[in-house]
């Protein structure tokens, strides 16, 4: 059967099951194996008219790939961060842009709370202590969340399960929503603003997408009004923190530690100042990488295009920007 649909992930992998929800479409399901840069993209995509891409990892997608690809109809992202996109180049294009519901909003907001027990209790240096010799118990404080306020920085799907799994454990739950009134009272107090959240907060944890106004939103300024002896979680986006404002926050002593899931630059250069900061638990922006998350969130992701391209049942809580919807 000659396939009607071309499907480009960028990724080397998409689950089984995923796949299975494209093939049932007759979809030709291609995964780019090498580093997704611009000019793969863009090498990719000219090989054959591509309907749609399913987008693993970040790469970015200018206004130059989008219009370069007219056969392009949807972007489905295989998570939640839709920051690489250029969204008003994909609106003019009418191709949508969608988001896989909450499909890995669980794992990353477990990831989170592994971040915060693992910081509260210094379960990295004390393994790292133990297994060379020393054996801390007679000194060794740690510090318990039962009882503490997490603030919320951004309310949506991954903070939600956040709120309800600190409240599980006995947290105060304060957020910050996208605008006012965003947050469910039933799930967490309403912070009036981030300077009235970061000063209550005996841990901060970031949920916000990263845009124009959110880059760079935590700062020297927003860290010093954080609590003395305080946590920073980020598993939300690199570059919503100042990274050497944030090395500077842990090396003396104001911040007690940070758990970070991603990073400005991904990888790294292993040269980067921040990966040497004390106090500091940082992850491969794997946060969403469990196998029941990877297979629930490509399931969606492939739900997404399917019902894009067959014109079926489009999930329009998933859609980013539902304006691509109405005829031009
Ligand atoms: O699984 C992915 O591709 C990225 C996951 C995460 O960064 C997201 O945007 O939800």
């Amino acid at each position: 059967m000659t396939a009607s649909f071309r499907v480009l992930v960028t990724g080397d992998s998409l689950a089984p099951a995923a796949v299975n929800v494209l093939s049932e479409i007759g979809a030709d399901v291609v995964l780019m194996h090498d580093a997704v840069t611009p000019e793969r993209l863009a090498h990719e995509m000219a090989r054959a008219p591509t309907q749609a891409i399913l987008m693993r990892g970040n790469p970015v997608f200018s206004a130059a790939t989008i219009a370069g690809n007219p056969h392009l109809r949807v972007i489905a992202k295989h998570g939640a961060g839709v920051d690489s996109v250029d969204i008003d180049a994909a609106t003019a294009s009418r191709v949508l842009v969608m988001v896989a519901g909450d499909a890995n909003a669980p794992a990353v907001a477990e990831h989170t709370i592994a971040l915060i027990l693992a910081l509260g209790r210094d379960v990295v240096s004390l393994n790292t202590r133990t297994r060379t010799g020393a054996w801390d118990r007679a000194t060794y404080r740690g510090r318990e969340i039962r009882g503490r306020t997490i603030g919320l920085v951004g309310f949506g799907r991954i903070a939600r399960h956040v709120a309800r799994t600190a409240a599980a454990l006995g947290m105060s739950v304060v957020a910050l929503g996208r605008s006012k009134g965003r947050v469910d009272p039933a799930l967490a107090r309403e912070a009036a603003d981030l300077g009235e959240l970061l000063a209550v907060s005996d841990i901060v944890s970031l949920h916000a997408p990263l845009t124009d106004a959110t880059r760079g939103m935590i700062d020297a300024g927003r860290l010093n009004a954080m609590k003395p002896g305080s946590l920073l979680i980020n598993t939300a986006r690199g570059a919503l923190v100042d990274e050497d404002a944030l090395c500077a926050a842990l090396r003396s002593g104001h911040l007690a530690g940070a758990g970070l899931d991603t990073l400005a630059e991904e990888p790294p250069a292993q040269d980067r100042p921040i990966l040497q900061a004390p106090n500091l638990i940082v992850t491969p922006h794997i946060a969403a990488q469990t196998g029941a998350s990877i297979t629930r969130t490509g399931v969606e992701a492939a739900r997404n295009i399917v019902a894009v391209l067959t014109r079926r049942d489009i999930d329009r809580a998933n859609v980013v920007n539902p304006v691509a919807l109405d005829p031009p």
